[in-house]
């Protein structure tokens, strides 16, 4: 394997399990300037973008020396800037003994060679840089593997960068340009080849976890999971619910695996919680992308908490940031909470306005690092969750098995009997899973009254020619 492509992870910081990681994206960069790009386009705030920019960077380990910003009414299709700007970004780069420049923006592969070739420094983007983070701090098999397979993809169409590498290595002769095409041919087909291998692995790992999932369902459980923002407290909040010692930091992207707790409320109903990767503002798609299968979980949950930083200057984007990425993995119409974390760090008198959707959510302040309005945070999720449900009391014949086995899926049960009429069930069952439920409710009366068949069929024979009492849902499993 050609050198570039077994390089080892700067950070390599936690067990000796982990393995080198492969593909262009290995090593983090010490010291890099920003660049941004202001068109008549650009919707979110530039400046507060490279802030978070640059957070991500020094989550990465990269130091940032200085930002450049072009202003401009179309990007240059081939650089992204124009050329006066490249040769300047490149005496600067110089001047500052950089190691990299980053991109505030995801650039098109021919842009980032070209830029490669022209400021002959590492040229990364927003997708780099997070691939980066996540291939530094992914702890699970899964994570890993589809950090792994997005850093793949992210390589595959910009692999002639290692060719201009080659052949500046080389003095850049017609021969070795020859020879640099041929190994990059060597090298596409090595990743073509990895690619297969990890998306085999993946498939089997997320066979398993599917299982697990199953399994969990059908304890019945409703599933809590918490989403936000990075940084935003989700793990610590996950601690202070459960008890429990997830990773907190302050850092983006402290996690990246799910990891989830069983919870149980006051009035005994158990809950588990489920802590998710932090969001961030255009998560580049091919992360939602490489992370679906992990966010599949969240679209799943029976709930959702939304985990806002409260405290931060831009609240309001970071929700909308947070909404947008919901929608796209299907998680959008589930029933949320919001809580309003880090309550701790706002003057007494602070009214958080919140607008859109945000606004007409039930929620509650909160501060997961002291505790405060916990208690609140979990009435208000048991609330949530029992409005969700519908009460349900039900006799379920027994050539209806299979309505039987769904309760015990989705439902959780407060009393399970075998009548003679068939299965006596009381319990909640979410409001999507109940529809198959309703023919077989059985109304306010008590167990005695409740006849089996034969008796029933007597007493009808013999009421005969007086008017029928019996609501018509009953009667549709009577005759
Ligand atoms: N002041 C204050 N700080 C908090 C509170 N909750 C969390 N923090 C801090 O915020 C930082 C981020 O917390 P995490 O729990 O790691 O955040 P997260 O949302 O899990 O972050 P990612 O996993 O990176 O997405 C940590 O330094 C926490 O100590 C709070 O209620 N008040
Ligand atoms: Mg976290």
């Amino acid at each position: 394997m050609p050198e570039h492509m077994s390089s080892q992870p700067r950070n390599n910081n936690d067990s000796n399990e982990q393995k080198p990681m492969r593909g262009l994206l290995a090593d983090a960069p010490l010291r890099a300037i920003l660049v941004s790009v202001e068109t008549a386009e650009t919707d979110w705030p530039l400046q507060e973008s490279l802030d978070e920019l640059e957070q991500l960077a020094s989550t990465a380990g990269v130091q940032c020396v200085d930002r450049v910003v072009q202003k401009m009414d179309h990007p240059h299709p081939s650089t992204l800037l124009g050329s006066g700007k490249v040769k300047e970004l490149g005496e600067l780069l110089h001047a500052h003994d950089c190691d990299a420049v980053i991109f505030d923006l995801e650039l098109r592969p021919n842009q980032h060679r070209n830029l490669e070739r022209e400021l002959d420094i590492q040229v990364l983007d927003r997708t780099a840089l997070i691939l980066i983070i996540f291939g530094q701090r992914a702890r699970t098999r899964e994570g890993r593997l589809q950090v792994e397979l997005a850093q793949v993809e992210y390589d595959l169409p910009r692999l002639t960068r290692q060719w201009s590498h080659l052949s500046r290595q080389s003095g850049g002769g017609t021969n070795q340009r020859g020879e640099g095409e041929k190994q990059i041919e060597v090298d596409r087909r090595l990743l073509r080849r990895q690619k297969n291998l990890l998306e085999e692995e993946l498939e089997q790992v997320r066979g398993q976890r599917q299982l697990h999932r199953e399994r969990r369902k059908y304890a019945g459980a409703p599933v809590v999971a918490l989403v936000g923002y990075t940084n935003a407290g989700k793990s610590t909040m996950l601690n202070r619910l459960a008890g429990s010692e997830t990773l907190a930091e302050d850092k983006l992207f402290a996690t990246l695996d799910p990891t989830t707790r069983r919870v149980r409320l006051a009035g005994g109903q158990e809950i588990l919680f489920s802590d998710t990767v932090g969001f961030v503002q255009r998560l580049p798609t091919t992360l939602v992308a490489a992370f679906r299968a992990t966010l599949e979980e969240v679209a799943e949950a029976d709930l959702l908490v939304h985990v806002v930083d409260a405290s931060h200057p831009h609240v309001q984007h970071q929700i909308e940031a947070v909404e947008l990425v919901l929608e796209e993995i299907g998680g959008g119409g589930l029933p949320m909470v919001l809580a309003l974390n880090k309550a701790d760090l706002l003057p007494e008198d602070h009214q958080l306005e919140l607008k859109g959707v945000a606004a007409t959510l039930p929620k509650v302040e909160v501060s997961a690092m002291q505790g405060t309005g916990v208690d609140s945070l979990l009435r208000c999720i048991s609330e949530t969750l029992v409005a969700q449900f519908t009460a349900l009391d039900v006799l379920i014949p027994y050539d209806h098995g299979e309505l039987v086995a769904q309760f015990h899926q989705y439902g959780t049960i407060e009393l399970e009997e075998y009548e003679e009429g068939g299965t006596h069930l009381r319990g909640h069952m979410p409001q999507n899973h109940s529809g198959p439920f309703m023919p077989f409710q059985i109304e306010a009366q008590p167990k005695k009254a409740r006849l089996s068949k034969r008796a029933k069929q007597e007493e009808l024979e013999q009421d005969a020619d007086q008017p029928a009492e019996e609501p018509a849902q009953e009667e549709s499993f009577v005759s």
